[in-house]
Order: structure tokens, then sequence, then C-alpha cells
């Protein structure tokens, strides 16, 4: 950490980051001016370079000269293959172009880089086009944001890629603060198999970090934005452009401008990305971008006491952050190191890693081993072909015949047209033309270079392993090269998701479930049969004295705390007071809200009302499965599927009394036919109704105390359920749900079709006071959300009503005289039955 490789004052900070001029190799290598662009550490670079023409040093490597260009049409309309795409909404903003939504005539959502040609006049401009079309259009991996196509019109360029509706990993962290080392192995595989793709294909990519890698809708990683890309052309070539962004940046960029640089800066970068990943950031950070190159040069970084981080990990970050490039690891090393190895590694991420610090204890050493053979093969980090000539994808021309002659003479006349298309007031459409011929390159691969050998190596060790093994890698390497690879690995890879899925949910199945599903009218029949009555119509006569002294206020096997019971009373209030001030064109806003938002995840996901007979069952999003008796007692069975809760309210429902057994041991012999009861309900619920749903998981932790429903009413739009995690759920019955989390501060909606989406009540209120999104979608869900929340208040006011009508009379389904609220939000197209 403090070996200094490279000695002296670093250079004036005369680094910019040209987009271009080594980018491809037949580019010029002049030296283009400077590129505006926004990054996390714009704000340090502005004011250092406020700082630096004050004193009259060099300016820093970029610089922010925004203008805010002209909205792109509504119907972005591309003449030449006569295909239309809507606009949907604004997904961000770079310094050189902007990226929107966009929906083609097939309904696929995908991403649309645009720039408006106004920004095209500087030859450089045209330089960092070119580059980004020419070499991202030709890549093609699973962790690689798939480049589809570029074309204009009068005022713009249009690239169409990759939809990545996560966002980028920065956005993530900045959420998160820091991931924890299983994360941290998930997506490090699949970087390492991005660049391993992209260096065998001869592509550094020089810009790595966490601002370019995007999150597609399963939280795999997409690498994107090729404006710094370059293609080393003949083996040993070393580029000699300083380029990159400061944190990222590799000491021989910046200090070796005479050896210059090749694939290792990528590897480096990589190494300065697990640091971030788990540190939270950047090990060269500080606030002025000169002292981050000289902690650059020094190797000057710590690893935070206060973070708990492996040994593994440090060592790994250590051995990559070497500044000697020869001396880095190569990328199967690093795949190869102990921390892969020896650590848990999960299969995939779930979506509520945005908010929610995930846990992997379910994962053991045995399945971590099989999930880090699948993702690596999933990255297709086995397949070592070395691409010596032309990259796959990019092999016809804009018009569609294909690259005749050799490949130098390919290479003179691509040049040519280039230098004719980057001259001040050529068109842009020459530019684009001579962008979309085929990326050819000089013949020679990387033969001499120290990491080709590496990789021949390696590719030598795999042509000796089980002809199985190699089999299958050639199978795949020949589908990837028909051109069907990519879609194969990505049906390879939801495969084997939905396995993994299914594999889970059998588990859980099999531990408690009877040997066969049964239908709703077998489920009762049995128990008819069986001479099953297990649920008393009365409530329980109390526990005997010792008992009752036993069990309150109790926290071990037997016996639980005293839970206190909040009635509707307080979401109601923040429900009133947040429409209260918004119908003043007032926002509301609650300082509790943050911490709010780590709430929330534990819902019922699924439930049927066998009330007529036993009683509301239920499976919760953790995995946990309840049933409320109609005696209003509650059996809750944990997730692990071996341990339950027995819940009994007390003084009409305003505290209630928890015990905690497991399955196989109970002392109660009351509770066996509840029991039996339970397990059945969740052989029904897990088999039939229990849908592989985003924001569910399995807190396999969880053996006591979980949550469980206590109260529910059913409306004539909506089934209200109350749960003992201050949680109240309104489920309409179009399907779609309204879960007021800490009494109302934070709302999850969940459409008709499972899509779930998470907001601050200030943060809805805030859009509702806001101008009216571009995007109609959103424009319409926000409205929803505003007339379900008016509805909702209505709901919780006119229960309070009722309960105060109703005092004494108990709770749950006995509170079945509440006025229907005036406002519905929006009336049901299809029946009014719930899921059951
Ligand atoms: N494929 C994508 N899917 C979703 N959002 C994207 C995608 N690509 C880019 N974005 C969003 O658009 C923003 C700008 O994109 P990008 O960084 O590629 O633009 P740029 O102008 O080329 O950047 P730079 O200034 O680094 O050259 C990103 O930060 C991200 O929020």
């Amino acid at each position: 950490m403090t070996t200094p490789y490279y000695s002296g004052i670093p250079p004036a900070p005369t680094a910019r980051r040209y987009p271009f001029s080594n980018a491809v190799n037949h580019i010029p290598r002049t030296t283009p001016p400077t590129k505006p662009q926004e990054t996390p550490d714009d704000k340090i670079e502005q004011k250092q370079k406020e700082k630096y023409q004050k004193i009259g040093e060099p300016p820093l490597p970029r610089q922010n000269t925004k203008t805010i260009p002209p909205s792109p049409p509504k119907v972005i309309v591309d003449k030449g293959r006569a295909s239309k795409y809507a606009r949907v909404g604004l997904l961000g903003e770079g310094g050189f172009a902007r990226v929107y939504e966009v929906v083609d005539h097939k309904h696929s959502r995908l991403a649309c880089k645009v720039v408006t040609k106004t920004s095209l006049k500087t030859k450089k401009a045209k330089t960092k086009l070119y580059a980004e079309i020419k070499i991202h259009r030709a890549l093609a991996h699973p962790n690689v944001v798939r480049f589809l196509d570029c074309f204009e019109d009068d005022e713009n360029v249009y690239m169409t890629i990759e939809l990545c509706p996560n966002g980028s990993l920065m956005d993530l962290l900045r959420r998160r603060k820091r991931f924890t080392e299983p994360e941290a192995r998930f997506f490090m595989v699949q970087l390492l198999g991005a660049c391993h793709y992209m260096h065998n294909h001869q592509v550094i990519h020089r810009d790595l970090k966490l601002g370019n890698l995007f999150l597609d809708s399963n939280m795999n990683i997409k690498v994107g934005d090729f404006g710094l890309a370059a293609l080393i052309e003949s083996p040993g070539e070393r580029k000699k452009t300083i380029c990159g962004t400061p944190n990222y940046i590799a000491p021989e960029v910046l200090f070796d401008t005479a050896n210059g640089h090749s694939f290792e800066v990528d590897i480096w970068s990589i190494g300065v990305i697990l640091y971030t990943f788990v540190i939270g950031h950047p090990p060269f950070q500080t606030k002025e971008v000169k002292s981050i190159y000289k902690r650059i040069r020094d190797n000057q970084y710590e690893f935070p006491v206060n973070r708990d981080i492996s040994d593994d990990g440090k060592q790994l970050i250590q051995l990559i952050l070497t500044p000697d490039p020869q001396e880095r690891p190569t990328l199967h090393e690093i795949l190869d190191h102990g921390f892969f190895v020896g650590g848990t590694v999960p299969l995939t991420l779930p979506t509520t890693i945005h908010d929610i610090i995930p846990k992997f204890d379910h994962i053991t050493r045995p399945i971590s081993t099989a999930n880090l053979a699948k993702l690596r093969r999933l990255a297709l980090l086995d397949e070592d072909q070395v691409s010596t000539i032309s990259l796959p994808v990019a092999n016809s021309t804009a018009n569609g015949s294909k690259m005749k002659g050799n490949p130098t003479a390919a290479l003179a006349q691509q040049e040519k047209e280039f230098q004719q298309a980057v001259q001040p007031g050529s068109p842009i459409s020459a530019l684009l033309k001579s962008a979309r011929q085929p990326l050819v390159m000089g013949s020679g691969g990387r033969g001499e270079s120290p990491l080709y050998r590496k990789l021949q190596a390696a590719a030598k060790e795999k042509r000796s392993s089980p002809l199985k093994q190699r089999t299958d890698a050639l199978r795949d390497i020949e589908e990837e090269r028909s051109g069907e690879g990519r879609g194969q690995k990505e049906k390879d890879y939801e495969e084997v998701r939905r396995k993994e899925l299914e594999a889970q949910k059998a588990r859980i199945v099999a531990q408690m479930a009877p040997p066969k599903a049964v239908t709703a009218a077998e489920f009762v029949q049995t128990l008819e049969r069986e001479n099953v009555d297990p649920i008393p119509k009365a409530s329980r006569e109390p526990r005997d004295k010792d008992e009752k002294e036993k069990t309150a206020g109790r926290d071990d096997k037997s016996g639980g705390p005293v839970l206190k019971v909040n009635g509707f009373d307080a979401a109601a209030e923040t429900l009133a007071a947040a429409l209260g001030l918004l119908a003043q064109g007032e926002c509301f806003s609650d300082p509790r809200e943050e911490a709010a938002m780590l709430e929330g995840r534990v819902f019922i996901a699924s439930w049927v009302d066998y009330c007529n007979k036993y009683g509301m069952g239920y499976a919760l999003t953790d995995g946990t499965v309840g049933v409320y008796f109609n005696d209003s007692t509650s059996l809750v069975l944990s997730p692990d599927k071996h341990h339950f809760d027995f819940i009994e309210s007390r003084r009409g429902g305003s505290v209630y009394v928890r015990k905690y057994y497991t399955v196989d041991e109970y002392p109660d012999p009351e509770l066996k036919n509840k029991v039996y009861l339970l397990k059945h309900f969740e052989g029904y619920i897990m088999n039939r109704l229990f849908g592989d749903y985003e924001y569910c998981f399995t807190d396999t932790t969880r053996t006591k105390g979980m949550a469980f429903l206590q109260k529910f009413l059913r409306m004539k739009n909506v089934i209200v359920f109350k749960m003992s995690n201050d949680t109240l759920q309104f489920n309409f019955y179009d399907h779609s749900k309204m879960i007021l989390s800490s009494n109302g501060l934070v709302v999850t909606h969940i459409d008709k079709h499972y899509n779930m989406t998470k907001w601050k009540l200030s943060e809805i209120m805030a859009r509702a006071l806001g101008p009216k999104p571009e995007d109609p979608d959103e424009a319409k869900l926000q409205q929803r959300l505003v007339d379900k929340l008016k509805y909702c208040k209505e709901v919780l006011l006119s229960i309070r009503k009722a309960t105060e009508l109703t005092a004494n009379q108990g709770e749950g389904a006995e509170l079945k005289e509440v006025p229907e609220p005036a406002i519905v939000p929006r009336p049901s197209k299809r029946s009014a039955q719930p899921r059951a």
C-alpha cells in the first residue's frame, strides 16, 4: 500500500478526458479539446479548476460547460428503417448526451441516447461519437449494454441501446453507502466477465467506474459508455493518451506516459471499484484532484478501521492495486482468489437491495461454490477465444453489404472515410455511415503482450480440462458465433434463476406441506373426513393465573412479550395531514421518513379466506405463513417452517400475548388442531397462491416474533389488513395494492402486474405539487397514488368512526358495518373477487 512505484513529482494535470484520440486505431492522434461531462467527481474538479485558474496552474481534466438542449420529438422516427420510437421519460444526462426511455413498435422498452447535432460541430465531438458507435456496436456480451442501432434526423443523432431500468451502481451506492461482500462478489464476477470479453476482443474500456456500470431489471451489471474505449491493434501496442476519471486512473496512465498503458488499466479500475463497493468511497479520494494523483503515485490508501472487510477482500484489493501493471493479477487470477472461492456468493440479487441490506445466511458453502461456477459460466468467463482480426457482430456495412478485400485495404479505406467525416462542415450522415462500417483490425493480435501470453496459457489449461466441459464451452462459443449466443445466454440465465427459485420453494414445501397439493374443496373435505373441528367459535377461556404469569412479558421458548396494538388512527392522521397540506398547495414532510424507508418490506403477499369455517390464512413477503383463526388467536409459521408463534389477543385486541414453539414440540395439546390447520394453509398457499414476486424473499433468520395479521376488513373495492408491524395494507380487487408502513410515512404501491414502487409520503405529495410529468405513464401513476391515498384515508376514517360506534364489540372481522367511503379510486375493470 505504501510502495511507491513511480517517483518524481506528478506532472501538471494536463490529463484531459480525451474521448477518442487513441480510441480507435485508425483515428488521428491529435489532442481533441476538453469535453464537458457530468460525473460524481465534477464538483471537486470544478472547484479545483477555479483554484488552478486563480493560481495560474493548468486546467483540470474536464470542464462543465453545459447548455440545455431542446427535447427530441415525442415520437422519434428512424426514416431509414421506417421505425418509430415513443419517448416516455428522461433516464439521465451526461456531458455528451441525454438518455431517454423509449418504446418501439413491438412495445419493447429501450434506452435512446440523443446527441444534438449542434453539439457535434467540433472534430473532437464527432470523434467521440464515432468511437462510441464503432466500438460499442461491435460488442455483444451479457454484461455489456447492448448497442442496437443509430440514426439521425435534422436535429439529433440517436443511439438505441439496451435499457437498464435499475440505474447505475453509483446511484445504488449512494442509497446504500456500501455493499456487502456477497453483493460485491456477485457484481465483480459479472464485471470481470465483461472485461474478459472486451480484452479478448482487444478493447480497453479505460473508464470503468461505478457510474458506467448499469443495472438491468434483474440487477445484473451492464458495462456502458464506450466514449473512451480504445482498441489495441498490434501486439504490445501501448496507448499514450491520458484519459479516465481521476479516482479510477491507473498510475501508469498519469506517470508513465513514455511507455504508455494497455489492458492493465482496466484491472486497476476494477481494484478501485472493489474497494469502493465494500468501503463506500474510492481508495484515493480526496477533495483535490492533485492530491488524488499524488496518492495514486504513492499508492497511498488505507482500509478504515470501522469497516468490516474480510482479510481476503483486503488482500485481493492490495494485489490488484499494484503500481507495476505487469505485476497486477490477470482477470482469472482475480477470480481464483480466496475472496471469491472462499466467500458467500449469491446467484442473483433482489431489486430490494436498492433500500435494504440483503442477508445471505441461507447460502451454504456448497451453494456458494455452485453459484460461483454458474456465475462464471453466465458471464462467459470460461471462454478464452482470442479475437485477432475483427470483433463479432459488426460484419456488415451500414447498407448491408459484406466488407470486401483484405483488412489493410479496408482499414485504409475507413481511415480515409473517417478523415473526411470528421472535417468541420462535413455532414453527420457521412460520419454515421462510416461509424457503421464493420470494425476492422490490423492482423497480429496481442501475441507478444504479457496479458496475451497469460490468456493463451489459460486457454491451454482449458483445453486440457475434461472433455465434457470443453464440449460445453465449445457449444456455447458456437452459439455465440452463430448470433444466437447472447439470447441463449439470457435464456440460460432466466432458466437458472427460475430453477433456483423453484428449488427453494420446493425445499420449503417439502419440509412441511402435505405430500400432495390439495384443492380448496379437498382441503375442507379432508378436514371434515378426519372429523377435525379445531376452532371453537367462542374465544378460549383465559389461561390459569400461573400460566399467565409464566408467559406474559417473557421472550423465551414458551412465552413472549406483551404487544401493544396501535389502531388505524396514526396512519389516518398522517394521511389526513399530508392531504390537507396538499389541498392548500403545501408540501408535507416528516424527518422520520428517511429511517422509515428501511421498513415496510414485510406485508401480505398472498391470502386465502376460510372465515366461513376456520379463519384467514396468509403468507408474508418474508416467507412467514400465518392463520388468523375465527377465535381471534393466530399461529404464525416462521420462514424456516420449523418454528411458530401462538398469539392471543387480550383486552379486546389492545394487547397481544405471544408464545414461541417449534412444530415438533409444543406443550398445549389444544394447539394440535391449529398446527394441523396451519400446515394445511401453508401447503395450500405456498403451492397455489404464493408467487415469485420481486418483493418476496425468505428470511430464515427469523424464527420467532414474526409479523402477524391483527385485523382485516372487507369492503366493496378493497380488503384492508392491519399487521402487527404497523403496516396497513389495502388490496384492491383489481389486484393492485397500497401498503402504508411506519404509520403511513412510507407508501408501497403494487400495480396489478405486480410491479412495486416504494415512496416516502412526502415524495408523492411533492410530485403532486410539481409540474405534470412528461411521461404519460408516470403522470397516470402519480395521479393514481394520490387518488388511492385519498381513498385509503377515507377508509381509515370510516373505520375509526365505526370502531367508535361499535366500541367493545371486538376486533377484526367483527368490524363489518363500516360505511363505504364516498370516493372510489378507480373502478375495478375485473370482477370484484379477491385472490384466493
Ligand atoms: N442503458 C441505459 N439505461 C438506463 N439509463 C441509462 C442508460 N445509459 C445511460 N443512462 C442514463 O443516462 C445518463 C447519461 O448516460 P451516459 O453517461 O452514457 O451519457 P454520456 O453523455 O455519454 O456520458 P459521458 O458524459 O460520460 O460521456 C446515465 O448517467 C444514466 O443515468
